[in-house]
C-alpha cells in the first residue's frame, strides 16, 4: 500500500487537513471492542475483555473497488493506506476492498498477530478470529503480510536486500490464508496438499503457569484454571500444543525468475538439492520439505529496483513485473554462501542470468511447518509453508519432542458436569486420607484407586473407609461392591520404610484384593452375596469388601495381580519418579493429582521446559515418565487447577510436606 504513490500525490495541504480523531471511539459488538489510540501507529482496535481463541470478533462489509477505478482513482489517495486485494486479476490489476466496521483499523503485527481473518466473498465481507485467547487491553492486530511496510523507513540493510526497495504498497498486501493464489497452486506441484481447514472453535492456544512472555523472556505467573477458561482440570502431557509452538526463523536463499521460468528453476534447486544442502543435512539442521518451492515475487519492490537500476535492466524487469515468482533455493548456512550460490548458478542455472539485475538474495523462512492451519498466516507472512501433519522437519526430529498434538479445547469439551463431580469427590476423598495421614504423623499424602467414571457407570459408591453411619449395604450398594476402590496413604514414617509412599501402598492393597478375590473364587466360598474379604496392604488398612458370586472382575492371569488395568488413580501429590514408574508398571488408566512436586515428580516433565513438554507445569516434577517412549504403558495424567476449596483443601497448608518428596 503505498505510501510510495499516496505520499507523492497528495498535497501537504491534503495531509494537514486530516482529521484528528478521539482518543477512543464507540463501535456496537459482541465483544466490547474498542478503538483507541496507540503512541506509534494511529488508531487500532483493542480488546476490552478477555476474548477466548478462535472467537469471531469482528464481522466487517466490504466496499469493493473494481481494478480500473482503483487503479485510476483510489490508490492515488488515502484510502490506498486501507485498502486490499479481494480479488487477483491479470497482470496484477486486482478488485480492491475497503472493509468497513472495524476492520480497517486492524493495525499490523510483524511476527505474532493475534487475529486472523478470511474472505467471505459470496457475501462480501471479512471476519476476523482471534488466532490466540487475548487478554482485556491487549491491542488486536493481524497480519498484513511480510516485509518492510509501507510506513518504515528505509535503511537497514538486510531489509534493503531482502526486500527490494524496502516498501510494499498497500494494494499489495497479503491475501488472507485461506486464499489459493496462483502462486499457491504453482507451489503445491510436487508437494504434499495441505490440511483441510479446522473449524473454528476446534482447538485453543494457552499459556500456561510459568508460560513465558517471549517479548519479556521472564516468567509471568498465571492461574491455569483462568487460561484454562474455567475447566479445572488440566491434562499433564508431552504432546505439543500447536497453538503455543513458537514460530522459529533461519535464513534461506531465494531468486526471483519469471514465473515461465519458474519450473526449470524448481528442477535446478531438486537436481542440486543435495549440493546445495549438504551442510544443512549433514547437521541435521533443518530439512526445506515442509516450504514451498516458490510464492508470489514482491512485484512491485523488483519493480522498483529495476526503475531505480535503470537501462536495460529496468525495462526486463519491469516487462516481467507482476509474473515474477520467488523460488527458494537452499538454506544459507556454512556451505552455502553467496559465492557458493552464485558460482553453482553461473555454472548450472539455465535461468539465471546476471544481467536481468537478479540475483540470490537472503529471506527468513520458518524453520518448521505450521503447527496446525489457524496459524498458518504467522509462518506464510514469511514463506509458504505446509500445515504438520506428514511433513516435519529434521529440526523437530532433533529435540526429539513429541510430535503428538494435544487439542486443548477437545479436553476442555470432554469434562460433563457429572464427570466433574466424580473428580471432586475422588479427591475430597484424597484430602480427606491425607488429613487422617497427618494426624498419624505420616507425610499428608493421601491416595484413591476407583474405576473410571463412564456414561454407564453406576453413581459413585463410598462405603468403605469414611461410611458414615455403618449401616449395612444395601442390595444396589452390594452389587457396587464389584467395584474397585481402595484408598491409602503415605506410612513411611510409621513403618520406617522409606519405600511405603501412598501411591505404591495402593497399587499393593489393589493387588491383595483382586488376590483375595481370586482365591475366594478357587475356593467356592464366596458362592452367596455378602461374604466378606479384607484387602491387607492398603496403607490404612481399609477396605473391607463385600463379593458377589457373579462377580464381574477380570479373573487374573499369573504374575498380574498387581496391575492396575482399567482403574484411575487420585493422589493429593504429584507421584514421584519411583511411584510413576510402578504406575507405568501396574497398567493403571489415568492418574488425577492436585499438588505438583518440582523436584522429584515424574509426570510434569519440566525439565522439558522449552520444548513444549507438560507445558506450563514448570513448577512440577522434571520427568514425563507416564509418556515415555520405550516403556510399554502409557497412561493420561490430569492435574487439578481448580479451586482447592472445592476438593475439600480447607487450608493449603494442610498438604504441605515441609520440604520432604512425595
Ligand atoms: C489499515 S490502517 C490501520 C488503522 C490506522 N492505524 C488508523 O489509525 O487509521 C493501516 C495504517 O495503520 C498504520 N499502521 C498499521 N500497523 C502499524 C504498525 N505496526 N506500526 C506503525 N503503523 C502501523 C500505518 O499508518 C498504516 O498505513
Amino acid at each position: 500500500m503505498g505510501s510510495v504513490i499516496v505520499d507523492a500525490s497528495r498535497s501537504e495541504a491534503a495531509k494537514a487537513e486530516e482529521p484528528e480523531y478521539p482518543s477512543t471511539t464507540p463501535h456496537l459488538n459482541a465483544f466490547g471492542l474498542q478503538v483507541r489510540s496507540t503512541p506509534s501507529a494511529g488508531r487500532g482496535v483493542f480488546a476490552t475483555r478477555d476474548v477466548p481463541a478462535r472467537e469471531v470478533i469482528e464481522i466487517s462489509p466490504v466496499l469493493v473497488f473494481p481494478a480500473d477505478e482503483y487503479e485510476l482513482h483510489g490508490q492515488h489517495t488515502l484510502l490506498d493506506s486501507y485498502t486490499f486485494v479481494w480479488r487477483k486479476r491479470e497482470r496484477s490489476r486486482n478488485d480492491m476492498a475497503l472493509a468497513l466496521g472495524l476492520g480497517s483499523l486492524f493495525n499490523h503485527h510483524p511476527t505474532s498477530p493475534n487475529v486472523s481473518y478470511t474472505l467471505d466473498r459470496e457475501h462480501k465481507s471479512i471476519r476476523y478470529i482471534t488466532v490466540r485467547s487475548v487478554a482485556a487491553g491487549e491491542e488486536l492486530c493481524i497480519s498484513y503480510g511480510a516485509g518492510r511496510m509501507w510506513w518504515e523507513g528505509e535503511g537497514n540493510a538486510n531489509s534493503q536486500k531482502a526486500f527490494g526497495n524496502g516498501r510494499r504498497r498497500a494494494s499489495d498486501a497479503s491475501l488472507p490464508p485461506t486464499e489459493e493464489t496462483e502462486w499457491q497452486r504453482m507451489a503445491n506441484l510436487g508437494l504434499d496438499e495441505q490440511e483441510e481447514d479446522v473449524p473454528v472453535g476446534a482447538s485453543s492456544p494457552l499459556p500456561q503457569t510459568g508460560v513465558r512472555d517471549r517479548q519479556k523472556e521472564e516468567t509471568v505467573p498465571r492461574p491455569v484454571i483462568e487460561i484454562n477458561e474455567g475447566c479445572p482440570l488440566w491434562r499433564v502431557t508431552a504432546a505439543q500444543d500447536p497453538m503455543r509452538i513458537p514460530l522459529k526463523l533461519a535464513d534461506a536463499w531465494v531468486i526471483d525468475v519469471p514465473a515461465q521460468l519458474s519450473g526449470k528453476a524448481i528442477a535446478f534447486t531438486r537436481t542440486h538439492a543435495a549440493k546445495l544442502g549438504k551442510e544443512s543435512a549433514e547437521a541435521g539442521w533443518l530439512a526445506l520439505r515442509h516450504l514451498r518451492a516458490v510464492r508470489a515475487a514482491d512485484a512491485p519492490e523488483s519493480k522498483a529496483l529495476s526503475d531505480e537500476a535503470g537501462g536495460e535492466a529496468s525495462r526486463t524487469a519491469s516487462a516481467d513485473n507482476g509474473s515474477l515468482l520467488t523460488v527458494l533455493l537452499c538454506l544459507k548456512n556454512p556451505g552455502a554462501e553467496e559465492k557458493y550460490v552464485l558460482d553453482l548458478l553461473r555454472r548450472s542455472a539455465p535461468f539465471f542470468s546476471e544481467d536481468n539485475g537478479r540475483l540470490p538474495r537472503v529471506v527468513k523462512v520458518p524453520t518448521t511447518s505450521a503447527p496446525c492451519r489457524q496459524r498458518l498466516p504467522e509462518w506464510n507472512a514469511y514463506w509458504p509453508v505446509n500445515v504438520r501433519g506428514n511433513v516435519t522437519s529434521t529440526d523437530e526430529a532433533a529435540t526429539g519432542s513429541s510430535l503428538k498434538m494435544i487439542d486443548r479445547a477437545a479436553d476442555r469439551r470432554s469434562w460433563t458436569l457429572a464427570r466433574l463431580d466424580w473428580v471432586r469427590t475422588a479427591f475430597r476423598r484424597c484430602v480427606r486420607l491425607a488429613a487422617v495421614a497427618k494426624q498419624k504423623g505420616e507425610l499428608p499424602i493421601g491416595v484413591h484407586v476407583t474405576e473410571d467414571f463412564g456414561a454407564s457407570a453406576p453413581a459413585y459408591f463410598t462405603p468403605y473407609l469414611f461410611s458414615s453411619d455403618g449401616a449395612a449395604a444395601s442390595e444396589d450398594e452390594q452389587k457396587e461392591s464389584w467395584r474397585i476402590e481402595v484408598d491409602a496413604h503415605d506410612v513411611r514414617c510409621s513403618e520406617r520404610n522409606p519405600l511405603k509412599h501412598g501411591v505404591v501402598n495402593a497399587i499393593r492393597s489393589v493387588a491383595d484384593l483382586r488376590v483375595a478375590r481370586e482365591k475366594a473364587r478357587e475356593n467356592g466360598r464366596f458362592s452367596s452375596k455378602g461374604a466378606k474379604t479384607t484387602s491387607q496392604h492398603s496403607g490404612t488398612g481399609s477396605s473391607d469388601r463385600t463379593l458377589a458370586e457373579d462377580d464381574p472382575t477380570p479373573r487374573l492371569v499369573n504374575g498380574q495381580d498387581y496391575l492396575l488395568t482399567s482403574l484411575t488413580l487420585f493422589s493429593t501429590h504429584e507421584p514421584c519418579v519411583y511411584c510413576t514408574m510402578a504406575l507405568v508398571h501396574s497398567r493403571v488408566r489415568a492418574v488425577y493429582f492436585l499438588v505438583p512436586a518440582p523436584k522429584a515428580g515424574g509426570c510434569c516433565g519440566a525439565a522439558l521446559g522449552d520444548r513444549g513438554a507438560c507445558e506450563g507445569m514448570l513448577d512440577g516434577g522434571p520427568y514425563a515418565l507416564q509418556e515415555q517412549s520405550g516403556l510399554n504403558h502409557r497412561f493420561d495424567v490430569w492435574r487439578w487447577v481448580g479451586p482447592w476449596s472445592e476438593v475439600g483443601v480447607e487450608d493449603a497448608g494442610m498438604l504441605e510436606l515441609n520440604g520432604l518428596d512425595p
